[in-house]
């Protein structure tokens, strides 16, 4: 059993005797009982769309084979976000007990055609489309596959509500611990997004506008489109995320920089101790407050700084 990721990605049963019935001998799969959950585990729905799939297997347990790469992104990136959530916030696993993880790749082509352009967590596993080359090459990133283990997160935490704003902030505290995994950049999809454009990115957090977001509370989006714009208005709360991490004067507010160690902080212990399913802009303002008192003082700079970000994003 070997839990440490090798290169090609992490497998556990090396042909052992003491293995589930269910697998075989001899084989290797991207099956770790490594970290804690009884399994983290990555599957292929093979283009179909029946979940979990069928497992990925390897004759010599080197995963290097052009159809695994994908199996190996999404499991590599899943025990990474695992040991990001269990390293930096003392979290063992999604659900903070050790719950086991699964993630299927290739879900749903079109019959004969491209691939789903869509990634998610259907409140058990996470699902990845391929994609269809044009709008998206195989969405397994790891940015990617830290904002769907997020959502894990959040539907075992706060539980905010998917539509309106706190569906925005649902879809912006995956964006952030995207950011915060993937940690070479503010961006979201970069790799995966628009494979024949290089440069781009599905969402900044940086400069929200960049990807069609609001980056002020006052431009919001109030129609009824994507669950009440939580895809939308996401950016206005990345965007206050990013003053915290990175500082700067947005619309003539100066926001002094905490570093992303700082914003994480202050944003998990938000997340799972202030927000609720219906917490709203208002709401996460006053929540990362409080988490910034709790952690570094009421008068501290940090918790200046949640507050400069928020009114600097026009909220409170
Ligand atoms: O935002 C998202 N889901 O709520 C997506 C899913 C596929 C793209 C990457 C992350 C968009
Ligand atoms: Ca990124
Ligand atoms: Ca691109
Ligand atoms: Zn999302």
């Amino acid at each position: 059993v070997d839990g440490s990721a090798n290169g090609t990605g992490t497998t556990l049963y090396a042909g052992t005797t003491s293995i589930p019935t269910f697998l075989s001998q001899g084989t290797y799969y991207l099956y770790d009982t490594t970290r804690g959950p009884d399994y983290i585990r990555t599957l292929s729905a093979n283009g179909q769309n029946t979940l979990p799939g069928s497992y990925v297997t390897d004759a010599d347990n080197n995963f290097s084979a052009s159809n695994q790469r994908i199996a190996v992104s999404a499991h590599t990136g899943a025990v990474q976000v695992f040991d990001y959530f269990k390293g930096t916030h003392g979290r063992s696993s999604y659900d903070g007990n050790n719950a086991s993880i699964t993630s299927t790749v290739s879900y749903d082509d079109v019959p004969g055609g491209d691939g789903y352009n869509n990634a998610f967590w259907n409140g058990q596993q996470m699902v990845y489309g391929d994609g269809d080359g044009r709008t998206f090459s195989p969405l397994v990133e790891l940015d990617i596959v830290a904002h769907e283990l997020t959502h894990a997160v959040t539907g075992a935490s706060a539980g905010l509500i998917y539509q309106n704003e706190s569906g925005a902030l649902n879809e912006a505290v995956s964006d952030i611990f995207a950011v915060m995994v993937d940690r070479d950049d503010y961006r979201v999809g970069e790799e995966s997004y628009t494979p024949g454009t290089s440069g781009d990115a599905l969402r900044y957090l940086d400069d929200p506008p960049a990807g069609d977001q609001p980056d002020h509370y006052a431009d919001r989006y109030v129609g009824s489109q994507d669950n009440g714009g939580v895809h939308i208005n996401s950016g206005i709360a990345n965007k206050q995320a990013y003053l915290m991490m990175a500082g700067g004067t947005f619309r003539g507010q100066s926001v002094q920089s905490v570093g992303r160690g700082v914003t994480e902080k202050v944003w998990y212990r938000a997340l799972t101790r202030y927000f609720t399913a219906s917490t709203n802009f208002a709401g996460a303002r006053e929540g990362t407050l409080q988490a910034a008192a709790d952690l570094y003082g009421a008068g501290s700079s940090q918790a200046r700084a949640v507050a400069d970000a928020w009114a600097a994003v026009g909220v409170g």
